[in-house]
């Protein structure tokens, strides 16, 4: 569905230059949802613009749909649809009147965008709105209008920039639910930008991180995680007197040498604290790709050794850590 290669956007404006993309290379299959992933001005909305159409390349190529954005603008638009960061709805028109218009905008006839567009109110749940000005419309509504804006001239390749950006919680849980619905319908490809961690983990089959304009990671989320960052276990560990203890001793956590040999069997980086709380207990943390069977292997393996685990913690590497690994930043702190 796409193939850029080299794709390059500078901007100059009075004497500054921005190098918004340099040079990036992506390919998109028939049928996947990607999520291009990045804090403010890495250069999301400029790659989206440009494999749309909107902007035209400084170099590089891009084939989209089977057309070069360059050569052949009207045939890439003919078979994508596009959602922009503002709403696509004039204010005062009324809902239905936007669909029509974007319908006869794509050259439908009547009886085709009358049809298609009572077919998207129902599916995207705008039934009842019809006579509703985009105006009067909740915030998660108009975006849902921009859904069915966007899908009138039937397109196989689906492009949304930043869809949920200012809609609360539920509106966005509303959206994916919706987008999730409009895939599985009609088998569209989907290409997204988002800031939001927690949706590109959740709903991307593929996340592609970009920071400064190139694109720095570009894997499934679960690989990027297992590539990029490791889960963490946190184990209190105190002295033990049950299982494998020799009798009569009390193992000491704080002797870090028998910690470390109890602990040595399994993978992972295990560090200490140095502090030890008054009842002689201190925390054990191993960094580790498996930490959900790491966690019960650590655990069996201090009891064996003599030790008590007092309390136990998984944290599951999640996709801010993999961009705090590759760009030493938090995508989550700088989104906030
Ligand atoms: N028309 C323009 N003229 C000059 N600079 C621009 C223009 N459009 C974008 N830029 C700059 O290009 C860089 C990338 O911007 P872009 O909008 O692509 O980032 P983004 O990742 O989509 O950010 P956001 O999440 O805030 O939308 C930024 O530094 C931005 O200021």
């Amino acid at each position: 569905m796409i193939r850029a290669r080299g794709l390059t956007k500078t901007f100059h404006r009075k004497s500054e230059t921005v190098e918004a993309v340099k040079g990036i290379d992506v390919d998109v299959r028939e049928g996947e949802l990607v999520a291009f992933l990045g804090p403010n001005g890495a250069g999301k909305s400029t790659t989206l613009r440009m494999l749309t159409s909107l902007l035209e390349p400084t170099a590089g190529t891009a084939e989209v749909a089977g057309y070069d954005v360059t050569r052949h603008p009207a045939h890439v638009r003919s078979q994508i649809g596009f959602i922009g960061q503002g709403n696509g709805g004039g204010f005062s028109y009324r809902v239905l009147d936007e669909l029509h218009n974007q319908g006869r905008f794509y050259g439908l006839g009547s009886a085709e965008y009358s049809r298609r567009a009572a077919e998207l109110l129902e599916a995207l749940d705008l039934g009842g709105l019809e006579k509703r000005t985009v105006q009067s419309l909740s915030g998660g509504q108009r975006r849902r209008l921009d859904v069915a804006l966007g899908l009138m001239n039937h397109p196989p390749l689906l492009f949304l920039d930043e869809p949920t950006t200012g809609l609360d919680p539920h509106a966005r849980a509303n959206l994916w639910e919706h987008i999730g619905a409009m895939r599985e319908r009609y088998g569209m490809t989907i290409v997204l930008t988002t800031h939001y961690l927690d949706e590109a983990d959740d709903m991307a089959e593929r996340v592609v991180v970009i920071d400064h304009g190139e694109i720095i990671a570009d894997a499934t989320p679960s690989e990027l995680k297992r590539d990029h960052s490791d889960d963490l276990v946190t184990l209190v560990v105190a002295p033990g007197s049950a299982g494998g203890a020799p009798s009569g001793t009390d193992l000491l956590p704080d002797d870090e040498a028998t910690l470390r040999t109890a602990l040595a069997s399994g993978d992972g980086e295990v560090r200490t604290d140095g502090a030890v709380a008054a009842d002689g207990a201190r925390t054990v943390r191993i960094s580790t790709a498996h930490g959900d069977t790491r966690l019960p292997e650590a655990i069996e393996a201090l009891r064996v050794a003599g030790f008590a685990v007092r309390s136990a913690e998984l944290r599951q590497a999640s996709l801010d850590d993999v961009f705090l690994n590759l760009t030493g930043r938090s995508l989550r702190e700088e989104a906030a």
